[in-house]
């Protein structure tokens, strides 16, 4: 994978894919589907998308006219056909709504694409535990990258309290600005909860980390939903890899659609950032973005760069060297690997 794509080349994967063969001529008179409902995808396995469609639970597939077109969880659709959610029934995806965010896992051997995994979040909630396991910078660095290329915002919640003290981490993300949370077992989540709240929340974190005892804290009956979703797909919790979302409960005294989201991703240990460009990136640091006006056209505003205006900043004392610093890390972290 090259570190570093031109400027100018073309970075949706859809692009590359082979134009669809049509099988059959195409007819004049396309279907309106006027009848057609609207519905969130909660889960996708093998083929098969869970919906919610007005609070009912509904298997779909996609229907011909998508062709190739991905339909990831989080993806606002339009359905037709039985939507009732009744045993064995089967609706029809007849249209993907225009996505406001997407995250990609990674490309790897076996899969050349970075394929999207969820959609339409708006934060991205990177979990490490402050011990067993140990934190993996290179991987939170990542994560950081994949949230502000993705415009989603960025949440750094620090688990197992009872085992570490968070200030070690934190001295190495305060001057990126990162709002963070810490957590325990059993412990205090209100914190938490109150960022969450009114978000479409993606937790990410390797393995072992305590995302699932903080999404069976968070959703009191995680554990029965997405036993459902699955009994619906039938395939158990506990070997599905697939990312699922699931609706937190409202704070006390707020109603039910300012409660939020939270998709979870097991499995997902990894994003592509191979078409992160160090323009996009830095656009999410406005205060260094506009000292790199001056800088020489195709600055990747790296360490190495001769004439950057970030060190030309860091020299007048207009800009915070360990934001600066930070900011490169991260730049460094996009074309590394993830361990
Ligand atoms: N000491 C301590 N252990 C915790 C805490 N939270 C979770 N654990 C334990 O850490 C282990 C991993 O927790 P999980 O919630 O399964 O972690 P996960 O991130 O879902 O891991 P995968 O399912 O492998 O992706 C379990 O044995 C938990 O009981 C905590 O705050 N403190
Ligand atoms: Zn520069």
């Amino acid at each position: 994978m090259s570190p570093v794509r031109g400027r100018y080349s073309t970075h949706d994967h859809e692009h590359y894919e082979r134009p669809r063969r049509r099988t059959r001529p195409r007819t004049k008179e396309r279907p309106t589907y006027d009848d057609a409902l609207d519905g969130l995808v909660v889960t996708v396995d093998r083929g098969r998308y869970t919906l919610l469609v007005e609070e009912r639970t509904v298997t779909a597939m996609k229907a011909r006219p998508l062709g190739r077109k991905a339909v990831v969880v989080g993806d606002r659709v339009r359905v037709v056909g039985d939507t009732t959610g009744d045993d064995g029934s089967l609706a029809r995806i007849v249209e993907v709504h225009e996505r406001s965010t997407v995250l990609r896992r990674t490309a790897d051997d076996d899969d050349p694409v970075e394929r999207v995994i969820v959609s339409n979040a708006t934060q991205l909630v990177v979990v490490t535990a402050l011990a067993d396991p140990e934190p993996r910078p290179r991987l939170l660095d990542r994560a950081l990258v994949a949230a502000y290329d993705a415009r989603m915002a960025p949440l750094l919640c620090m688990t197992k309290s009872d085992l570490a003290d968070p200030e070690v981490l934190l001295s190495t993300y305060r001057s990126l600005g990162v709002p963070w949370v810490v957590t325990q077992r059993g412990g205090d989540l209100d914190e938490l909860r109150e960022r969450l709240a009114g978000q479409v929340s993606v937790m990410v974190g390797h393995s072992g980390v305590g995302k699932s005892t903080l999404v069976n804290a968070l959703v009191p009956d995680a554990h029965r939903e997405v036993g459902h979703v699955n009994a619906v797909t039938g395939r158990g919790r506990h070997t599905s890899t697939s990312a699922y979302m699931l609706r937190l409960p409202p704070l006390p005294g707020r109603s039910e659609a300012e409660a939020g989201w939270i998709v979870d991703t097991p499995g997902i240990r990894s994003f592509g950032l191979a078409h992160v460009e160090p323009e996009h990136l830095i656009e999410a640091f406005p205060d260094l973005d506009e000292m790199t006006e001056g800088c020489p056209r195709g600055c990747t505003h790296g360490e190495d760069e001769p004439e950057c205006g970030l060190d030309e900043a860091v020299e007048a004392g207009t800009a915070d060297p360990d934001r600066v610093t930070s900011f490169r890390r991260l730049l460094a972290a996009r074309s590394a690997s993830d361990h």
